[in-house]
């Protein structure tokens, strides 16, 4: 924001009464467009145009200098506002400095910590038998402490109520209980669990209100053990009366209005000290308006940051490519059958990103076997043939040796591939690195070895990436860098809800294949329980007959699971046995790469007929002429990786089948998600169940990094708002693309001082 306090030093010496600036604005102005440029791109090109006109207008120019003063005015008020909140919490009086410790290692750190700091339940304070809540009003009549049977001590108290007496009990008495010390004939309030202690209508460790506490709301903070929840709420108090003024609204009025939601000082006032019963159950169940506006609030700047990010306002330069027709003439002699509609609609987005001054970053999805990674070579081999260097990333070993066999089929070795994976040996490796760093290497498919360090490419200039969220956002950064802003290409084999992609995605453009190659029939989906296994195996052995290929996968989750690895070998021999006239091997994660390349290709080839796997065929992996998926103990996968493999079949025009085996340890959970594998084929459908099964938490399986992070949301049930969110932010985007409306100023200030980092903007103020 150094910026904004330049503006400020040069509009004061400014001034339009002074002959020699009229006929030479150029000379008074420039440094103003300049420092203009980091804050207002729309005021910097505005000023620069006047500027530029023969006869500057001096008109015009007193008119910009005007919208620059509202900028740097209001910019100024919002920053200040949000510098107090964030001052420190030990600046409230009442927090020593053990409850700041404590609280800052929770993240409440500042005034605006604290008030983001919701109550996560309410209670109306007052008698309530039906859910075993007492509150009364009496005079301590006597104490006394008993002791048990069992040397326990109790410390009892008798309060005389208008309805009668009553006891306070406190269990395991010691000096400090209870607290404060009761004297007799003094008026108390009680709160607490009602009981009938030995008879006697109890309250059993109460706490001490005031009086007219009773129809009051509780508020329950969930707080670290030393910080009682009393305190906090008088902390919470304290932080409203220091910040009362300076809490400004960070929706624009316009949002407000059309949602009904209340302003953001009482919204954050009815979250914290809510007076009505009505407002209790709301808030208790997340429906409130008061609270769904912060969801709506954090879902809309996160939409507001990713929106912008995609937009050319933040884009980065890049490459820009030549796709000549002529390229595309000699292309397609390498593509064996017709692409199919879809095909060439992505590929058209593809080739208009490649052809901007802008860097790429188009994120590529489609369902299982609907065709993306020729797609993805047909765009490479563009850059290739524009002179550049090509990178394939894959996050196995399997996927990436299968890519480099493709793509060496593909282009009929006209052109230079390199494998580079952990496993390829040290001398080829280094050999590997030095033609790519001359640039005799046009492709380089591998996989995380590729990012590393000491690769060097002479001009990467395209870099696919496949199940991108299987790399964190620093793998994939360090891969930009071994380029000059290469163009990126994502591609991801597991479909994503579109809540999601909202969310994960939101800055790249996405294309999607929504159609399958001519001549796919579904997959035809059973399942059945293990006693039957005999009943699959026939099946099975009915497709061997016609000379088709079969898989029989096997759970290994963690490849060092040696019970697991034992099963896939245990069933090996049995399936060797039974289909003793074909060909069975067994393949897993432990065997060398060049083995489980070896098996795979002789798998593709036909000389091995059965494949008992585990999950290392996974993603990806393509044999047209395999038409049986059998999965047993189905129901310990995830449904994104049941898809998954049953993607592996039916990628030919025969027909092909999936057979789910489960067991008795059969969950709930698990019967809903083998139910959904046999009612559809929609990669799509089900990725949405599997959202609603797992939570966006564990959708991608590992934690991505860069995932952000939500304080109030949850994409699952917050859909509706988020699909509000973004259609505002969008809509607000299309008219003021660089928010530079005073009534948007406050959206750039919040994205920058709350989402800058976390979304990594580059040009915002
Ligand atoms: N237009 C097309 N016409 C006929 N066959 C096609 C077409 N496009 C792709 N194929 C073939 O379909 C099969 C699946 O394609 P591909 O491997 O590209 O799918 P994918 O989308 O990458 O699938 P997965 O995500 O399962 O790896 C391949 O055998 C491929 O050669």
């Amino acid at each position: 924001m150094q910026s904004l306090s330049n503006i400020k030093k040069i509009l004061k010496t400014l001034d339009l009464s002074n002959q020699d600036l009229i006929n030479n604005p150029k000379k008074y102005f420039t440094h103003l467009v300049e420092e203009l440029k980091k804050v207002s791109p729309l005021l910097a090109g505005r000023l620069n145009d006047i500027l530029n006109n023969e006869n500057p207008d001096i008109l015009s120019l007193e008119k910009i200098i005007q919208e620059v003063n509202i900028l740097v005015s209001s910019n100024k008020s919002i920053r200040d506002s949000f510098q107090k909140l964030t001052i420190s919490i030990e600046n409230i009086d009442g927090v020593g400095p053990k409850t700041a410790s404590s609280l800052k290692k929770n993240g409440i750190e500042t005034l605006q910590d604290v008030i983001l700091h919701f109550p996560y339940k309410y209670e109306l304070v007052d008698t309530d038998l039906k859910s075993e809540k007492l509150f009364i009003t009496g005079v301590l009549s006597s104490k006394s402490v008993i002791k048990t049977k069992y040397g326990k001590r109790i410390f009892q108290a008798v309060f005389k109520c208008d309805d009668g007496y009553y006891y306070g009990i406190w269990f395991n008495f010691s000096r400090k209980y209870p607290d404060p010390v009761l004297s007799i004939g003094k008026e108390y309030s009680l709160y607490g669990k009602y009981t009938n202690f030995n008879g006697k209508p109890s309250v059993i460790h109460p706490a001490f209100m005031d009086k007219s506490d009773r129809g009051q709301v509780k508020t329950y903070y969930s707080l670290p053990g030393n910080v009682k929840n009393q305190s906090f709420v008088k902390i919470v108090r304290r932080a409203f009366t220091y910040t009362g003024s300076d809490i400004v609204e960070t929706l624009p009025e316009k949002i407000i209005a059309k949602y009904d939601f209340p302003d953001i000082k009482n919204a954050l006032y009815t979250i914290h000290f809510p007076e009505k019963a009505k407002d209790i159950t709301l808030l208790n169940e997340n429906r409130h308006p008061a609270f769904i506006r912060f969801v709506y609030e954090e879902l809309f700047y996160l939409q507001l940051g990713l929106l912008i990010k995609k937009s050319n306002y933040n884009k980065v330069y890049g490459i820009k490519y030549d796709v000549k027709q002529e390229y595309l003439d000699d292309i397609k002699k390498y593509i064996p059958f017709k692409l199919t509609t879809a095909q060439r609609r992505v590929l058209a987005d593809i080739f208009n990103d490649m052809k901007s001054e802008h860097q790429m970053n188009r994120l590529l999805q489609g369902d299982v076997g609907s065709g993306k990674t020729i797609v993805a070579f047909i765009a490479a081999l563009v850059a290739v043939k524009n002179g550049y260097q090509v990178a394939i990333i894959a996050p196995t070993e399997v996927l990436a040796e299968q890519h480099f066999i493709n793509l060496v089929h593909f282009l009929k070795n006209d052109y230079a591939v390199s494998l580079l994976t952990g496993s390829t040996p040290k001398n080829e490796k280094q050999n590997d690195m030095v033609n790519i760093k001359d640039g005799n290497v046009d492709f380089v498919v591998g996989t995380h070895a590729v990012i590393r360090d000491d690769v060097e490419f002479k001009n990467l200039g395209f870099a696919i990436i496949d199940e991108q969220h299987r790399f964190g956002v620093l793998q994939r950064k360090n891969l930009v860098d071994k380029g000059y802003n290469p163009d990126i290409l994502l591609m991801t084999a597991t479909p994503i809800p579109r809540t999601l992609a909202l969310t994960f995605y939101g800055d790249l453009n996405v294309s999607i294949i929504d159609e399958m190659p001519p001549g796919r029939s579904p997959v035809k989906t059973k399942s059945f329980s293990a006693n039957n296994f005999d009943k699959v195996l026939e099946l099975t052995e009915k497709e061997l007959e016609k000379g088709n290929r079969a898989y029989f996968i096997y759970p290994l989750i963690d490849e060092s699971e040696k019970i697991d690895l034992k099963d896939a070998t245990k069933n090996f021999e049995y399936i060797s046995l039974r289909f003793s006239g074909y060909n069975v091997a067994l393949l897993h994660g432990r065997m060398k790469a060049s083995e489980k390349n070896s098996l795979m290709t002789a798998f593709k080839n036909g000389n091995i007929d059965v494949l008992v796997s585990t999950t290392v065929v996974e993603v990806g992996v393509d044999i047209p002429d395999a038409t049986v998926m059998v999965i047993e103990n189905a129901e310990r996968f995830g449904l994104s990786q049941l898809h998954q493999l049953r993607g592996r079949v039916g990628r030919s025009n025969k027909e092909s089948y999936c057979y789910l085996v489960y067991s008795d340890k059969i969950s709930d959970d698990g019967k809903t998600r083998l139910n959904s594998m046999v009612s559809t084929n929609d990669g799509f459908k089900l990725s949405e169940v599997d959202l609603e099964i797992r939570g966006p938490g564990d959708f991608f399986g590992t934690r991505q990094s860069g995932l952000p992070e939500f304080r109030f949301s949850n994409i699952v049930r917050d859909v509706p708002i988020l699909n509000k969110a973004r259609n505002d932010a969008d809509n607000i985007l299309k008219h003021d693309p660089f928010l530079e409306k005073p009534e948007h100023i406050i959206l750039k200030e919040i994205l920058h001082f709350r989402w800058k980092q976390a979304l990594d903007l580059t040009n915002i103020g």
